[in-house]
C-alpha cells in the first residue's frame, strides 16, 4: 500500500539535512521550499499576483523576485505574510500533489514530503505519518543566524513566524533529535524507518 510521510520541524532545525539522508537511501522527497520557488518564477500566476500585491520594488533588475526583500517584509508583518501565503500555498500544494502522483505512477510505494509549515497550514490530512526534526531553540537560533548570515533580531523574527518546535514535537508520530552529530541523526532516521517497516 502506498504511503506518504512528512518531514517537518521549524526553521533551521534540520529538515533538509534529514531529507538529503532519505534521498541517499533512494526515496523520493518532495520539497515545499523548492515548490515555493518554482511556482513564483516569472510568468507564473503566483508571480503576477505577488507583483500586484507587493509592487515592483520587490523585483530584482532581472525581473525575478528579490527573496531577501520579500523576506524582510513578510517575516516582520503577519498580515503581509498571510497575504503571501494565500497566493503561494495553493500553487505549492498542487505542485507537490502532482509530483507525488508521478512518483506513485512510477511504482514507488513510499513518498516523503519536506514541508516546513505542515502544522501551521493544517496539512496533516495530506500525510500518513509525520517525523518532526528537533533541536532546542538556542541551537535553532545559532544555526539559523550562521546559515543565513542573519542578525539575532532577523533570525528571531523568522522563528517567531512559525509554531514553536516544542509544540510540534507533541504532535509528531516520531521525533529526530538533531542536536548531535549527523551520524546520530542518521541512526535515528534508520531506526524510525525500520520500526515502520519502510524499505
Ligand atoms: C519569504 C520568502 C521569499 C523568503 O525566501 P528565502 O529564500 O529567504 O527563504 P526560503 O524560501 O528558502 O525559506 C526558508 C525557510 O523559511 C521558512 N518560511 C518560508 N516561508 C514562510 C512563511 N510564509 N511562514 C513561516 N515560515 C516560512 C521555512 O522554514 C523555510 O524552510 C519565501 O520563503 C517565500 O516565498 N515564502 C512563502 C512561501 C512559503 O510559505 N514557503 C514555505 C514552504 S511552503
Ligand atoms: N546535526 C547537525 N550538526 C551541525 N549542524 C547541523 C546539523 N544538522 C543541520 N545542521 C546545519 O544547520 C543548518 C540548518 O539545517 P537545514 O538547512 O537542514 O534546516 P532546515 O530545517 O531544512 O531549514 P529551513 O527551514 O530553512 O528549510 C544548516 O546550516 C545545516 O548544515
Amino acid at each position: 500500500m502506498s504511503q506518504v510521510i512528512s518531514i517537518t520541524g521549524s526553521i533551521a532545525t534540520g529538515k533538509s539535512t534529514v531529507s538529503n539522508m532519505i534521498k541517499e537511501l533512494g526515496f523520493t522527497v518532495i520539497d515545499a521550499d523548492i515548490a515555493a520557488r518554482v511556482v513564483v518564477e516569472p510568468g507564473q500566476e503566483a508571480y503576477k499576483k505577488i507583483v500586484e500585491t507587493f509592487g515592483e520594488e520587490i523585483l530584482q533588475p532581472t525581473g525575478e523576485i528579490d527573496r531577501k526583500k520579500l523576506g524582510n517584509i513578510v517575516f516582520n508583518n503577519e498580515e503581509k505574510r498571510l497575504q503571501l501565503n494565500s497566493i503561494v500555498h495553493p500553487a505549492v500544494r498542487k505542485w507537490m500533489n502532482d509530483q507525488k502522483e508521478a512518483a506513485f505512477q512510477r511504482g514507488e510505494q513510499v513518498v516523503f514530503l519536506d514541508i516546513p509549515l505542515l502544522y501551521e497550514s493544517k496539512l496533516t490530512h495530506m500525510t500518513d505519518k509525520v517525523i518532526v526534526v528537533y533541536v532546542d531553540e538556542k541551537t535553532q537560533l545559532e544555526r539559523l543566524m550562521k546559515r543565513n548570515e542573519l542578525s539575532e533580531e532577523e533570525a528571531k523574527a523568522r522563528i517567531n513566524s512559525q509554531m514553536s518546535i516544542e509544540e510540534k514535537i507533541k504532535l509528531a508520530d516520531a521525533v529526530i533529535d538533531n542536536r548531535g552529530s549527523l551520524e546520530e541523526t542518521k541512526q535515528q532516521l534508520i531506526s524510525i524507518l525500520t520500526e515502520w517497516k519502510i524499505k
